[in-house]
């Protein structure tokens, strides 16, 4: 079975296609600046050159259009036919409380996912506009979601409840739910089959850092706490969000600043993080060029953010009363040595030794990056976030009574 999985942003849509019986990437790419004046899409087959188009495309149904054309393309494609897609998986970051695993999608499942757009404002709105696109241009492939907020329905109360009136729990189901669980559960298996340590008696701090960003703890391989809260907004300093602030600072912004709720709203999620305090970018690459060439506001904003993921480390060994490893991964994790070993340099007291070395070696493999006398091991483990949206969607699909009898009579 050959399914499509998409992860889709407000001006972005990635794609992986895998052919699931060999748990093969047949093909993989992204179209970026979706509305804006030139679009590109890119896109990569196993061992060829990447293939980069330019063209306008307006919205996301003209964007997957744009997709299928490529992956059947005489030339670039994989496919014969688009009806070679058998199912559609989606990313949708969040599920609230109604979703504790995937799902096929039907009307009460967009409903639901409808109702939460609030909630992730910088993800559902456009998660749904992939559902909508991939309907028109496949309407007869199932599709499925998977959601970011799925893994963390594990964490106790203790972990979720805010300290504020429980009526607005009851009411509106005001509560932390987490993100970037499907990252969370793939890195956490790799990482005890790294260590060769059952799960079931591993105590993990990850670190999940890529434009959104987060940290989590997971006990016996279940989350237990995570560093993002009702939305993806708490938590880490990102790319260009805020993380952790002290609530007051709202009203006090809106009255001082004359600004709406929804521009403060605005300012924290898109305006702020990596972005403001260095006045460069949202992107760490260039805030480690900047910094290197003596920008002080690049090294400020840098500091911010390393502090910040090793206060939240801190924080979790306290809360499982010790760790077996912490480990880094996403865009900035797998990627920056420099941001690793900033991390590193102050959980000495927890006894880890960096070795500088392996720390700067580059590969797509699980690794090391302590010493072999550190007390405590911090690793690196890659993230396949879409390989597992592949597999849940693989497995909805063949156990719906209708797809199995389909498929058989093949
Ligand atoms: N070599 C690198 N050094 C530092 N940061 C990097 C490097 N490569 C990628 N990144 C960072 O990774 C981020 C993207 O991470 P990713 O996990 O793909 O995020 P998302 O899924 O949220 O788009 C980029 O914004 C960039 O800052
Ligand atoms: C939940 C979240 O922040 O996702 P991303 O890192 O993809 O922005
Ligand atoms: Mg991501």
């Amino acid at each position: 079975m050959n399914v499509l999985v998409i992860n889709s942003g407000s001006s972005s849509l990635k794609y992986h296609l895998y052919n699931m019986e060999k748990e093969e990437v047949l093909a993989k790419g992204r179209v970026e600046r979706i509305g804006m004046d030139s679009s590109i899409l890119t896109h990569e087959v196993d061992h060829e050159p990447e293939m980069r188009e330019v063209s306008e495309i307006l919205d996301h149904t003209t964007a997957i259009k744009k997709v299928l054309d490529m992956l059947t393309h005489r030339q670039y494609g994989v496919l014969t036919n688009i009806n070679d897609i058998q199912a559609v998986g989606h990313r949708v970051v969040h599920g609230g409380e109604s979703f504790s695993e995937s799902v096929l999608i039907d009307q009460s499942v967009k409903l639901e996912i409808r109702k939460l757009f609030d909630l992730a404002p910088l993800h559902n709105p456009a998660h749904m506009m992939g559902i909508m696109a991939v309907e028109i241009n496949l309407p007869d492939v199932p599709q499925a979601v998977v959601f970011d907020t799925a893994f963390h329905q594990t964490m106790p109360p203790k972990s979720y409840l805010y300290a504020i009136p429980t009526v607005l729990y009851r009411k509106h189901k005001i509560r932390r739910y987490g993100f970037h669980g499907t990252s969370y559960d793939y890195v956490s298996k790799r990482t005890a089959e790294f260590l060769e340590r059952p799960m079931n008696k591993l105590k993990l701090i990850i670190c999940h850092i890529g434009n959104g960003a987060s940290c989590a703890a997971i006990l016996e391989g279940k989350s237990y706490d995570t560093s993002m809260g009702m939305t993806p907004l708490e938590g880490l300093m990102m790319g260009t969000r805020s993380g952790d602030l002290d609530p007051a600072i709202v009203p006090y912004t809106i009255n001082k600043e004359d600004l709406t709720l929804n521009e403060v709203n605005s300012m924290l999620n898109k305006h702020s993080g990596l972005l403001a305090v260095s006045g460069i970018s949202s992107d760490m690459r260039e805030i480690v060029e900047a910094m290197n060439d003596g920008n002080e506001a690049a090294k400020l904003a840098f500091e911010m953010y390393a502090y910040r993921i090793r206060k939240y480390i801190g924080a979790y060994v306290a809360a499982m009363d010790g760790v077996d490893a912490i480990v880094f991964t996403a865009g900035v994790g797998e990627n920056s040595a420099q941001l690793r070993k900033e991390v590193c340099q102050g959980l000495t007291f927890f006894g880890v030794e960096l070795d500088e070395e392996r720390n700067e070696v580059r590969s797509s493999e699980p690794r090391r990056i302590t010493t072999k006398g550190s007390k405590l091991s911090v690793l690196v483990v890659p993230t396949n976030e879409e390989l597992l949206i592949a597999r849940d969607t693989y497995q909805l699909v063949l156990n719906q009574p209708a797809a199995v009898e389909s498929i058989s009579n093949e």
